[in-house]
């Protein structure tokens, strides 16, 4: 299978404003695991930037050296134009991070978290303010070891976004949480962004990179190997035509344009050019008399594509 060669790098749709994150032939290594083998991208105030990737990918890895936690192996990370690691203490109080799991205190009620961790920022936003803004005004008094897995992750995620910052970098947002409280998370990180934060984020979730991302990156073994909008990425698959044959008619002839991938009665096409085959197609039934048993016609999907680069697909 053939999917379009990714670009060197991702460049950003707007260069109007300079970058707040910018990663540039990216590498980081443990021993002789080469987890990020050189990647590259830009994230602008006001957007958003998802990093997919099968699990090992490298996504993980990747982040933790924006979110200043480990060194490069190789490249360079620029976070507000300055490096987050070396310069940890400039960039810190303006990033917000989300990491994949927290180690909050667990005798902690959900106030005295938010209280606490409000005290070490700047300009932290109020705490009924915060409790409101992720549903959990009612579990205040509640401890941190009492929480659910999904109240504990909405307070991650006030906890990341409690002073405002101007770059946030969050590691599966919405793991575990039901779909209720995923759309108050994508809310609450629409707002910032609506603010001005750039957003960096990883997921598994594809729809949440479809609902979110401005622009996505797949990883796959250390390296971006797809990049672009979810519309142009899922652009690198064939759309699929669905439909029975009923029995006794003509056999199907050639369509210019279209890959047979099931042969008749329930067949199966692949065409990168959809509109075009499915007017062939239908013509040619409507000569013939022939309904088409549940006719389906659709695009390919982000997860087609995200599927295609997981299972390998020839690149080149
Ligand atoms: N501390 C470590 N020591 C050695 N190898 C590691 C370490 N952390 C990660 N790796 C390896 O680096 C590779 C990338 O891991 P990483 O956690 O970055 O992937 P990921 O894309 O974030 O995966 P997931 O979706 O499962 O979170 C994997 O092969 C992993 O086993």
């Amino acid at each position: 299978m053939q999917l379009t060669r990714p670009r060197a790098d991702v460049r950003p749709r707007r260069d109007a404003v300079g970058p707040a994150v910018e990663v540039t032939e990216l590498r980081r290594r443990y021993g002789d695991v080469e987890a990020v083998r050189g990647i590259s991208f830009e994230v602008h105030p006001g957007e958003v930037f998802a990093l997919l990737g099968v699990n090992g990918a490298g996504k993980t890895s990747a982040l933790e050296v924006l979110e200043g936690l480990a060194p490069a192996s190789g490249g360079t990370v620029r976070v507000l134009g300055a490096d987050p690691v070396a310069e940890r203490a400039a960039v810190r109080p303006h990033l917000g991070v989300l990491l994949q799991s927290s180690g909050l205190p667990a005798d902690l009620t959900v106030r005295e978290t938010i209280r606490l961790w409000g005290a070490t920022l700047t300009g932290a936003r109020a705490e009924d303010e915060a409790l409101a803004q992720v549903d959990l005004t009612g579990r205040a008094d509640v401890r941190v070891r009492s929480l659910s897995g999904g109240e504990r992750r909405r307070l991650d995620l006030t906890l990341a976004l409690l002073g405002s910052p101007r770059v946030v970098v969050l590691d599966e947002p919405t793991t575990g949480l039901d779909p209720e409280s995923r759309r108050t998370v994508w809310e609450l990180v629409r707002r910032r962004v609506a603010e001005g934060a750039a957003v960096v984020l990883t997921t598994h979730h594809l729809e949440e990179a479809e609902e979110l991302a401005d622009r996505i990156a797949v990883m796959r073994a250390g390296r971006i190997v797809l990049s672009g909008t979810a519309a142009e990425i899922a652009a690198t698959q064939p759309a699929t035509i669905r439909f029975t044959l009923p029995a006794g008619g003509p056999a199907l002839p050639a369509v210019p344009g279209a890959e047979v991938v099931s042969a008749a009665p329930r067949v199966v096409l692949h065409t990168r050019a959809l509109q075009p085959v499915l007017t062939r197609l239908l013509a040619w039934a409507d000569a013939h008399g022939l309904v088409l048993g549940g006719l389906q016609a659709r695009a390919a999907s982000l997860e087609q594509a995200f599927l295609a680069v997981a299972d390998g697909a020839d690149l080149s």
